[in-house]
């Protein structure tokens, strides 16, 4: 490709070469791309006479501890697929992480689009980069991990059209010493023991969607089997990446993500209320059938409906897919050099910062972070929310900017719609979450989380009810409860307050009476507080478990405490607590839980 400057970039025997760890060694030309976390250089590597690319990430301007992102070099030096950019090596340098990569001099298929397919690429070019990711894609989910940030802007190309998958900034490994936020994990270490010669019977049958269900199994599983289906449940967050790539796909056709021209809240509202996006009839007919299918298989809003990476690459669409050469012939034809083309895309962006416009590429990304993140996965991070709904400048007249509006936006029909089958969330659960609390009160007390009892106590934060096998069963919970104290009273009248069909609209202009106020309703049921712990405040009284949790199910009220009946029950519920899960129990055996980090639910049955 013209202007490329690449002399032994991409996969092959320069990969097996030896790159020197000092940053005296590598001459740092122009600037090529800039993420979140870092900047990305064109570079000399002096000894190797070879053009590199090195992503220079700040310390102190990442989010992420240098755990994560020293991980996140060292997932990337141990990739070794050619759809999947690797690490040739990576240092410090002052507060700075440098990571050597090969040079991609087609620059990212989202740069290509914006200098040169405004509207998006030709069919056989997308079945061609999509068939490339999809097998980098598979790869990855092959050896554990889970990519997290599929998009345009993440697939580079190289000089000869090699395609490749980048940017592991917030990739996940299910068998790290622990996920990317919590680094002491025993609990996936005890999984990471096992898991190499599981692996593959997982995924398939991940594949046959044996297994995709938690209800559906046998209760009376030994320890290893429980711990076995917390993996298989896990393995919903690849279809995040799944999800990812539909949207990608849509980005790859139109040269824009659905609803990008959004605000993040909007987009938000729209992911949880709207039907899945797609490939219009009307709009692309110039789009195959096959490839409506694809990105509508992939785009299913239930993460288990969703093909793996390997059963996607059998789709009819990508026969039409192509070589790498077809690939350089189509797209780099009039495309200026990489330096060049990211240079003029940077000065346009601060023209309109200049006029103190939002650039068009930055509304997107954080309009498609949130679209991503909205259905990909169930979000009951309300900080997360909270932050987004404030990133909303320009509000649409139906929404109201404000935080506590913004959430109650929840439809809880379409959230439910995403629940496992058999579990429905009530409004109010979502609405008061707040996984927050329980992680600082682990934090701060440990030792209370190894008791069931407190463990029950600790996810009072929420309001959930459900059926387990088959049996109504009502739990209610409620926000501020004591370690001690843990006398509620069913709120029934709260479900009943909530019009189940309510448009967004309706929600947010609705008069502060006619939605439940969790707050007042803590007001009046609060016992005096005697002693702050973290945020959970102490009270007088002791726990008494039975009334913490009502059943209401004609039956009667459940016993809590059946379901920390043994040791082992225990050990497992406060492992569970302990790597940040929260668990909600709702039935005698059934443990309900969220991850925050991932923002994914997994289900498990501790029996
Ligand atoms: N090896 C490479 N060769 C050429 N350009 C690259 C290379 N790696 C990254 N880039 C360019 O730099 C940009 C930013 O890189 P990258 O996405 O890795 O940074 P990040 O801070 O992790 O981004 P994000 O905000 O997506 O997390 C990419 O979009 C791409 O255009």
């Amino acid at each position: 490709m013209p202007g490329s400057g690449e002399k032994a970039a991409g996969s092959g025997g320069a990969e097996k070469r030896k790159y020197p760890i000092g940053w005296e060694d590598y001459e740092l030309y122009e600037e090529v791309g800039q993420g979140a976390s870092a900047i990305v250089y064109r570079a000399l590597c002096k000894p190797l006479d070879e053009i590199v690319a090195i992503k220079v990430l700040d310390f102190e301007r990442t989010n992420s501890d240098l755990n994560n992102i020293m991980r996140e070099a060292q997932t990337m030096i141990l990739i070794d697929h050619p759809n999947v950019v690797k690490a040739h090596c990576s240092f410090a340098k002052d507060q700075t992480l440098w990571v050597v990569m090969p040079y991609m001099a087609g620059g990212s298929c989202l740069h290509i689009m914006k200098s040169v397919y405004p509207t998006g690429f030709e069919e056989a070019v997308i079945a061609t980069v999509l068939r490339e990711v999809l097998k980098g894609l598979e790869y990855l989910h092959h050896h554990g991990h889970i990519h997290r940030d599929v998009k345009a802007g993440n697939i580079l190309v190289d000089s000869r059209g090699g395609i490749k998958l980048a940017d592991f900034g917030v990739s996940a490994c299910l068998f790290d010493s622990g996920d990317r936020q919590r680094p002491e994990t025993p609990l996936w270490e005890l999984l990471a023991g096992w898991h190499q010669k599981l692996w593959s019977s997982y995924m398939d049958m991940i594949s046959s969607r044996v297994l995709s269900f938690p209800f559906s199994i046998n209760y009376k599983r030994d320890f290893l089997s429980r711990q076995y289906f917390l993996v298989v449940s896990t393995l919903s967050y690849y279809r995040a990446d799944i999800w990812s790539f539909g949207i990608t796909a849509l980005e790859l056709a139109h040269g824009n993500a659905p609803f990008s021209k959004y605000p993040p809240m909007k987009v938000l509202l729209m992911t949880l209320q709207n039907a899945p996006p797609g490939l219009d009839l009307e709009r692309d007919k110039k789009f195959s059938r096959s490839f409506k299918q694809m990105v509508a298989m992939c785009l299913v809003k239930d993460p288990s409906k969703r093909p793996t990476a390997k059963k996607l690459l059998k789709q009819p669409f990508f026969k039409q897919a192509r070589s790498s050469d077809f690939i350089s012939r189509k797209l780099f034809e009039g495309l200026p050099g990489l330096g060049a083309r990211y240079q003029a895309l940077k000065d346009k962006d601060e023209d309109l910062l200049a006029q103190k416009k939002i650039p068009d590429g930055k509304k997107e990304e954080l309009s498609q972070d949130e679209y991503k993140r909205g259905i990909s996965s169930w979000n009951f991070d309300m900080d997360d929310l909270k932050s987004q709904a404030s990133l909303v400048t320009e509000c649409d007249d139906s929404i109201s900017c404000k935080d506590s509006d913004a959430l109650s936006f929840f439809n809880m029909d379409s959230l439910q719609e995403q629940a496992p089958e058999g579990l429905h969330l009530s409004r109010d659960f979502t609405m008061k979450y707040d996984i927050d609390t329980e992680n600082d009160l682990m934090a701060n007390d440990k030792s209370d989380v190894s008791s069931p009892e407190q463990s029950v106590c600790l996810s009072r934060n929420g309001f959930m009810h459900g059926t387990a096998n088959g049996m109504p069963v009502n739990s209610v919970v409620r926000k501020d409860i004591s370690m001690e104290s843990c006398d509620l009273v069913p709120q029934e009248k709260d479900f009943e307050t909530i019009p189940s069909e309510t448009s967004p609209e309706a929600v947010s202009k609705a008069p502060k009476s006619a939605v439940p106020n969790v707050e007042e309703h803590d007001d009046r049921a609060k016992p005096p507080l005697i002693q702050q712990r973290g945020r959970f405040k102490v009270t007088p009284g002791h726990v008494e478990l039975d009334k913490v949790l009502y059943n209401e199910s004609p039956t009667g009220p459940t016993k809590v405490s059946q379901y920390a009946g043994t040791n082992t029950k225990r050990n497992e519920v406060a492992q569970l607590l302990r790597h940040g899960f929260t668990v909600h129990p709702f039935h005698g055996f059934t443990v309900h839980s969220f991850r925050k980090s991932l923002n994914i639910s997994i289900i498990c049955i501790i029996s």
